[in-house]
């Protein structure tokens, strides 16, 4: 079985290298989509009972480890140091220093990686993080899986 949850937030960002508007500094409300498979738990009793997990688990994890970090943030590569200095420069800013440049897709993938590790597998029902999907635009998103 599979489950889906979205969660939404907003934060800025630039492509300091792309050919055409997003080198601006601006900002999208990202739409996140968790997907996770797993049997369905059969645990007579238990709250998670006839779920794979609890929707509201998915969510507080996703929020504790991506959205309560990256809302209202201001994601930044850290090899745009025009940018990180301007930032930096700014009193209380939030700024997120990224590896990559804050592609959807480098964002997606990022996700994924902070969100593995956190989707336990505490039923025994297999569960696993199946894919990250990120919206950028109501129209463009991209889709994150485990490559490993
Ligand atoms: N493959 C990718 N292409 C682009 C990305 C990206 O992350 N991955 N990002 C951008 C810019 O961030 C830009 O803000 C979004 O571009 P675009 O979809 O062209 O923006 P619109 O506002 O025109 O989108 P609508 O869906 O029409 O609202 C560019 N490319
Ligand atoms: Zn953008």
């Amino acid at each position: 079985m599979e489950i889906t949850t979205r969660l939404e937030f907003d934060a800025g960002h630039r492509i300091p290298d792309h050919k055409s508007q997003c080198r601006n500094l601006h900002g999208h409300r990202y739409a996140l989509e968790i997907t996770l498979s797993g049997e369905i738990i059969d645990a007579e009793h238990a709250s998670e009972n006839g779920m794979v997990m609890d929707f509201a688990d998915v969510k507080r994890i996703a929020r504790e480890t991506i959205v309560d970090r990256w809302d209202h943030a201001f994601l930044v590569y850290r090899g745009d140091t025009v940018v990180l200095d301007f930032l930096n420069s700014l009193p209380s800013h939030k700024t997120v220093i990224f590896p990559s440049v804050p592609t959807a897709e480098n964002m997606a993938a990022e996700a994924f990686k902070l969100l593995k590790a956190q989707y336990q597998d505490t039923f025994g029902n297999q569960l696993k993080l199946v894919k990250v999907r990120l919206y950028e635009t109501p129209n463009s998103w991209t889709d994150a899986f485990d490559l490993i």
